[in-house]
């Protein structure tokens, strides 16, 4: 489903029940995307400075992975990605689009919310290690096989284009889930704004995410996450039997009792618990206090006389 069907093609953009099943819609990109980085090494050396020499010969100051990012963005850019309100780039100094942008319905209220950073950061530094273990140890492997031991080359499969390539589905695919946030505040404010309206008057972040916090809502997407991730991640042989697991077949040669995942279940399951919702739950609050910028006493009156 296109970007587009999420505003134009729908009688209520703002439907909490809609802008949920783009989340959950969205959990599957993720966790895709993760079987595909899951498939080569860490390779450290695309996400340091001066991992890949050969970028600051060519101009460019900074990582594999955040030239990788700024060259795609950047045509991206081009073909109008980021006029869509639910793209939201992890780079600042981008081209205009060089077709005109769509009209899109004024949904949301301007903003400034941008919390790809914080992304970028988790993902490189707690998300790459832990996703790519199974790859990283069997490159380990096969380099003591020829006599390689020690730190040369150890969680390094030369894969850098195609590591990048999954990288960037999974950071955008998080940050558009991360700032989906923004939506969420915005029907849930539209709702009730009486409720809000005083926690942004005098900034209260802890009332207001009292007001957007849905408990029943995050066990059930945890609960889910865990299964799509079992169900996803588990390796199969090409008879499609698990592998690693017991099968029930007395021919097969593997009895023992733990399946085989080709990405660690409960990283996933920490990936949402830990970081995915708690920031999606700091990008509605922001979007929250940001939400009577610019609008006047009469304007906010009128908004608290609705609810
Ligand atoms: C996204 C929502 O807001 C909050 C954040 C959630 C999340 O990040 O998954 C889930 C429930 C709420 O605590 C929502 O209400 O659906």
């Amino acid at each position: 489903m296109s970007t587009m069907q999420n505003f134009m093609n729908t009688e209520d953009p703002l439907s909490l029940d809609r802008i949920r099943t783009v989340l959950v819609r969205l959990e599957d990109t993720i966790l895709f995307s993760l079987i595909e980085r899951s498939q080569f090494a860490h390779n450290p050396k695309c996400y340091t400075k001066d991992g890949i020499p050969a970028l600051k010969e060519h101009g460019f100051n900074g990582s594999w992975l955040e030239w990788f990012l700024k060259e795609t963005e950047t045509f991206q850019a081009k073909a109008r990605r980021f006029t869509s309100p639910d793209e939201t780039p992890f780079n600042s100094d981008l081209p205009p689009p060089i077709i005109p942008s769509l009209q899109y319905p004024k949904i949301l209220h301007p903003n400034t919310v941008n919390v790809n950073p914080s992304i970028m950061s988790y993902y490189v530094h707690h998300c790459v290690p832990r996703i790519t273990q199974n790859a990283t140890l069997a490159v380990a492997a096969a380099n003591r096989a020829r006599g390689i031991k020690g730190e040369a080359e150890y969680d390094d499969d030369g894969n850098y284009g195609s590591a990048a390539t999954a990288d960037l589905e999974i950071l955008q695919a998080m940050s558009r889930r991360v700032h989906y946030g923004k939506f969420v505040a915005e029907s849930k404010f539209r709702a009730h704004p009486k409720e809000f309206i005083p926690h942004i008057r005098k900034p209260n972040r802890d009332a207001l995410e009292a007001l957007i916090v849905k408990p029943e809502v995050e066990r059930a997407l945890l609960a889910r996450i865990r299964k799509k991730a079992i169900l996803y991640f588990q390796e199969l042989d090409m008879q499609g039997e698990p592998v690693g697991g017991a099968t029930g077949n007395p021919k097969s040669e593997i009895h023992s009792s733990r399946p085989k995942f080709r990405v660690d279940v409960d990283a996933v399951v920490q990936l949402y618990e830990m970081f995915l919702i708690p920031l999606t739950k700091e990008v509605e609050v922001d979007y929250l206090l940001q939400r009577l910028e610019g609008l006047s006493e009469q304007e906010i009156q009128a908004l608290e006389g609705n609810s």
